[in-house]
């Protein structure tokens, strides 16, 4: 039987414009995957982001792409033809391991992984840009909903602005939560080593992105300072192996949209913990099918840090109700057969 994909589009908007020093994100646009083979069916999502993958126009000419040369030449050769389209490719390849491990009757993290039980995986919450006061309330807030670990956008703001955002943030929650800061490579080297000054004093853990994605020696100048870097945009523009001979990143963030899928994800994780470099997965603010494959990611790896799963809450609508709970600074794992998202294409 020859699997058929079918895709239709959706717009979700977040509860408030996320400001980022990358940019604004108002709505998360994309593209539900659907691949029927026989009486099996499974779900992707192929949700492109702009700086980080390809358009949604692009994304939607692969899908087409791909749909034609399904039902013409098979499913290798459709994914090969969305090889350069990252979101698609997220999209195409997370419906057949969701119709896979459903066949086969096995939780996605499994499949991915052969892994035993994993009912948890840490998840840090993530912070937009706001007032110093406005940020301490939002970090008081995600502890009281049991959060451990806050991720602060940072980089919109003046630095000085910034570190007292983060001390501010620090005086609300105390020293047992841990606090992580995003620049979106805003910074100069200057920039970043004042921040850095500022914020090591406030207990931060992590500092993702503090030059532009072109930078390596700088990031690599910046390491020892008391607070691990963390690239993230870095990736996408170099590569593991520049990264690693750079000796450019304490951590690596890994998005799956923006790799083009959970196997190509799953590949760069296990190579950069071999380099003892830390590997955190995360989303691109998307909807419950491709957040819900990144948690299944996330649980297929062994010692991940705490990742940036939780990003739902940043949504004002979502395709299905989600099945991830989040409880104590952690997402309790899917243990269904395949993705585990249920209700979601109806006729
Ligand atoms: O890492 C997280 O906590 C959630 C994901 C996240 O922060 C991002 C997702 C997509 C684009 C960016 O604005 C941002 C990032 O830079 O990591
Ligand atoms: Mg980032």
């Amino acid at each position: 039987m020859t699997p058929t994909l079918s895709f239709r589009g959706f717009s979700l908007p977040l509860e408030s414009t996320l400001e980022t020093a990358h940019g604004r994100i108002d709505e998360r646009q994309g593209f539900l995957v659907k691949l029927t083979d026989g009486d099996a069916v499974g779900y992707g999502e192929a949700t492109p982001l702009p700086g980080w993958t390809e358009s949604l126009e692009a994304c939607e000419h692969g899908l087409e792409r791909a749909r034609a040369t399904i039902s013409e030449e098979g499913l290798s050769e459709a994914i090969e033809t969305v090889d350069d389209c990252v979101a698609a490719r997220h999209g195409l390849t997370l419906a057949v391991a969701d119709l896979r491990s459903a066949r086969e009757a096995t939780p996605l993290y499994q499949y991915l992984s052969d892994d035993a039980l994993v009912g948890r995986v840490p998840v840090n919450t993530t912070i937009g840009d706001g007032t110093a006061a406005e940020t301490a309330d939002a970090v008081e807030a995600a502890v009281s909903r049991g959060f451990d670990c806050c991720k602060l956008k940072v980089g919109v703001r003046s630095v000085e602005a910034d570190i007292e955002r983060v001390r501010r943030a620090r005086d609300a929650v105390g020293s047992d939560v841990e606090l992580r800061t995003d620049a979106n490579g805003s910074w100069t080297i200057e920039e970043a080593e004042s921040a850095i000054e500022g914020f090591a004093d406030h207990g931060v853990s992590i500092l993702e992105q503090p030059l532009p994605a072109g930078a390596l020696s700088g990031h690599a100048a910046l390491r020892g300072g008391g607070i691990d870097i963390a690239l993230d945009e870095g990736l996408l523009e170099h590569g593991v192996d520049a990264i690693c001979e750079a000796g450019a990143a304490d951590a690596i963030v890994l998005k799956p949209m923006a790799l083009g899928g959970l196997d190509v994800a799953q590949q760069i994780t296990a190579w950069v913990q071999q380099l003892e470099i830390t590997p955190i997965v995360t989303t691109t603010i998307d909807a419950v099918v491709a957040r819900t494959g990144a948690v299944h990611l996330a649980a297929s790896v062994p010692d991940l840090p705490a990742c940036g799963l939780a990003t739902g809450e940043l949504l004002a609508e979502d395709l299905a109700r989600d099945p991830v709970l989040f409880e104590n600074g952690s997402a309790v794992v899917p243990q269904a057969k395949g993705l585990g998202v249920s209700g979601l294409w109806s006729g």
